[in-house]
């Protein structure tokens, strides 16, 4: 596509006033532009002319947005493909651009948005622009539901993700449960060049040995009690693609040899067969126990462990990067409104504070769950407190506990002088954290070992702070 040529765009779009008005617009600024009012008549306009940027409703008719990308694809054009949605869709365009679409825009449209999208191509290192049917360019970090987080740290890992994708390097995902460990196993085969063929999860947390070693491998009829017919195994359904082994900690100590076996051969065998097949698969695992401390303790094979361990990625819990909360929550409330064809604008503030304080134990699944079930109760414009899991609202009971009643609970003894009005900073901080040591323990009912778990800190810590607050007493009389 020359730079200095006038660009040519298509507009595929069932409205007429749609394509009214973007061929107004986009002529006006000098583009030149057809207008095609089906999916049918888009390709086959594709097939007789070379265009730079094809817009394209998302609802056109019996087909979407994204059945013309896929019809697309055998043309190799180098289009850039923008896809029109409503806001209501937004999460659809979230697909659409995972799919491969350049960008989208938002019907009522913002003229200066188009112009911007058209304005910015994307470039890589060397100045190219990406071929937008190749999938190569970089995720729009702000855009992308998978990419729904603002946090530096998550921001990292999306760095660490488009640099490991396109290698075949095993990949090691920590992280608790819930903290988008397959999300991300996702991603990176999205981005390899494997894409194109499956990717297999397997859950091996709930799989005891006979049945792991089958459904990793498959096995032949009669092998074993209850191997009624042939059986293919997950490394054959993976083959050129990806295989996503959770939980892989929880493997039977003879699965995890056969495992190695097969990674280092490229070969695998159905359980009672003789015949060797090819498996050209690559590996991603995921573990919320540090595997190196398991195969210490001898839970896990040592030389598994470091086959596997090419590349590694720690999740973090979500009450580790706040600031993801608010834009998740804004994303998963999109999908809702989406789903259930609501228009829920946002949250009220308190419910805000609530999300951000809360340690979400279950991480951005809960996360997810909580705004799934409030945007189904919502009636209103904005998701209130009242339509919130009893959990959250308990645990902002305890946060929001005027500190007087609280600390009538928790006699004070020695206590540091957290009734300092002063606005030092070490009061300040001594008070932020006496506070939030307190919620947490209302949050746990007084347990602390639960409590130092979801303060990230060891108990021995939390003891100490629990002195230096003078809150050591109720603590004492907990432990009796
Ligand atoms: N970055 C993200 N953006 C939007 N949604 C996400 C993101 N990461 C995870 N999710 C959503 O959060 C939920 C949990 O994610 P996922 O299943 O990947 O977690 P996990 O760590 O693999 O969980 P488990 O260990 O329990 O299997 C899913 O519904 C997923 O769609």
């Amino acid at each position: 596509m020359a730079e200095n040529q006038t660009k040519k765009i298509l507009v595929i779009d069932d409205d007429v006033n749609v394509g009214n008005i973007l061929n107004a617009f986009l002529s006006q600024h000098n583009y030149e532009v057809s207008v095609v009012y089906s999916a049918k008549a888009g390709i086959e306009q594709c097939k007789r002319e070379q265009f730079d940027y094809i817009f394209c409703d998302y609802r056109l008719g019996g087909k979407s947005g994204l059945d013309v990308m896929e019809m697309l694809r055998p043309l190799q054009t180098a289009s850039k493909i923008i896809i029109i949605t409503a806001y209501a869709q937004v999460n659809v365009a979230v697909t659409a651009i995972k799919k491969g679409a350049y960008d989208f825009i938002l019907k009522p449209f913002q003229f200066d948005e188009i112009l911007k999208v058209l304005r910015e191509p994307q470039r890589n290192a060397e100045g190219f622009t990406y071929d937008i049917l190749s999938d190569e360019r970089p995720l729009s970090t702000d855009r992308t539901g998978f990419w729904a987080c603002s946090s530096q740290v998550m921001k990292d890992i999306y760095d660490e993700i488009a640099l490991i994708a396109p290698t075949d390097y095993t990949v090691i995902i920590y992280g608790e449960s819930g903290t988008g460990k397959e999300m991300v196993a996702r991603e990176i085969h999205r981005k390899s060049t494997r894409k194109d063929h499956p990717f297999i999860p397997l859950d091996c947390g709930t799989l005891s040995g006979e049945l792991a070693g089958s459904e990793l491998f498959g096995h032949i009829k009669g092998s074993f009690t209850g191997a009624v017919n042939d059986k293919e195994g997950h490394f054959e359904m993976a083959n050129k693609g990806t295989l996503f082994l959770d939980e892989i900690g929880n493997l039977p100590p003879d699965v995890q040899a056969s495992l190695l076996r097969v990674i280092q051969e490229r070969k695998c065998r159905r359980i009672g067969s003789g015949v060797q097949l090819d498996v050209d698969v690559r590996i991603i695992v995921a573990s919320n126990e540090n595997l190196q401390s398991a195969y210490q303790t001898g839970k896990f094979r040592e030389d598994l462990y470091h086959r596997l361990n090419e590349f590694k990625i720690n999740l973090p819990p979500l009450r580790e990067r706040k600031e993801d909360i608010l834009s998740l929550a804004d994303y998963f409330l999109a999908e809702v409104n989406q789903e259930l064809n609501k228009n829920i604008q946002g949250f009220d503030e308190e419910v805000k504070r609530i999300f951000i304080s809360y340690p979400w134990p279950g991480n951005l699944r809960e996360l997810k769950n909580v705004i799934r079930r409030s945007g189904l109760l919502s009636n209103d414009m904005h998701v209130h407190k009242e339509l919130l899991p009893f959990e959250l609202t308990t645990f902002a009971t305890a946060a929001i506990a005027p500190e007087a009643e609280v600390i009538k609970l928790v006699p004070q003894k020695n206590a540091a002088s957290s009734d300092n009005s002063g606005r030092d900073l070490k009061s300040f901080v001594a008070k932020t954290q006496k506070d939030i040591i307190l919620e947490t323990l209302g949050f746990v009912n007084y347990n602390k070992s639960k409590a130092a778990l979801l303060l990230n800190i060891d108990r021995k810590t939390l003891y100490n702070k629990l002195r230096e607050y003078g809150l050591y007493s109720k603590a004492k009389k907990d432990e009796n």
